[in-house]
């Protein structure tokens, strides 16, 4: 199944948009560009030393600045960050590119996911279930908002949400999105 457009997969922090980003590029035989990671290899530092160095606005501008340049590739599957989508302007850049698959997880689920990791500067120093709890609450506004379809992952493997995803898909391209 070949893809027409992108498909942006948004969600909270370790709600699987790298896992299921990479099966879907197995399914589908599209590339897969990870944010973060061409972040990291672009500036040649780590998130959190960016973050720490340079403060979050200026990861947030080169997230969108990213955004902006895979508006201009070939149809592929993008793992957001998971703070992409907080900025109005990137989510109208990826409505204008493709599709926005959120991909939901229950707090418990995030936790047991991401706690071994120091890895994620949002996190870094609350790393407990009632941090998660709030962050994911206060931000589901703005990943529902942005999303054209959603996704529960919790309990699933990465192949049973890819055929979700894929599936919607094909229901989608006689209407919405
Ligand atoms: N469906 C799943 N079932 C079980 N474990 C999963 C599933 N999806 C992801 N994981 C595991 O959860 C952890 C986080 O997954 P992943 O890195 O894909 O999330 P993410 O949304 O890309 O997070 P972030 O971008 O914040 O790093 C990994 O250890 C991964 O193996
Ligand atoms: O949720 C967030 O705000 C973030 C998630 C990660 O993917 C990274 O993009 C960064 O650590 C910020
Ligand atoms: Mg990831």
């Amino acid at each position: 199944m070949k893809l027409d457009q992108h498909i942006f997969l948004i969600g909270f922090m370790g709600c699987g948009k790298s896992t299921c980003a990479a099966c879907l590029c197995r399914m589908t035989g599209a590339e897969q560009i990870e944010m973060d990671q061409e972040i990291v290899k672009r500036q040649g530092m780590e998130i959190t030393e960016i973050f720490r160095v340079h403060g979050e606005e200026y990861f947030r501008d080169l997230e969108t600045d990213l955004i902006k340049e895979i508006g201009n590739m070939e149809p592929m599957v993008v793992s957001c960050g998971g703070g992409t989508v907080l900025r109005e302007e990137n989510v109208a850049l990826m409505k204008a590119a493709g599709r926005i698959v959120l991909l939901t997880a229950e707090p418990e689920t995030v936790f047991d996911r991401v706690k071994g990791s120091a890895d994620r500067p949002v996190l870094n120093g609350n790393m407990n279930l009632s941090y998660i709890k709030e962050l994911m609450e206060a931000r589901r506004p703005r990943y529902e908002a942005a999303a054209d379809a959603a996704v529960a992952t919790d309990g699933r493997t990465a192949e049973e949400i890819c055929e979700e995803i894929l599936e919607q898909r094909k229901e989608g391209s006689h209407g919405a999105r």
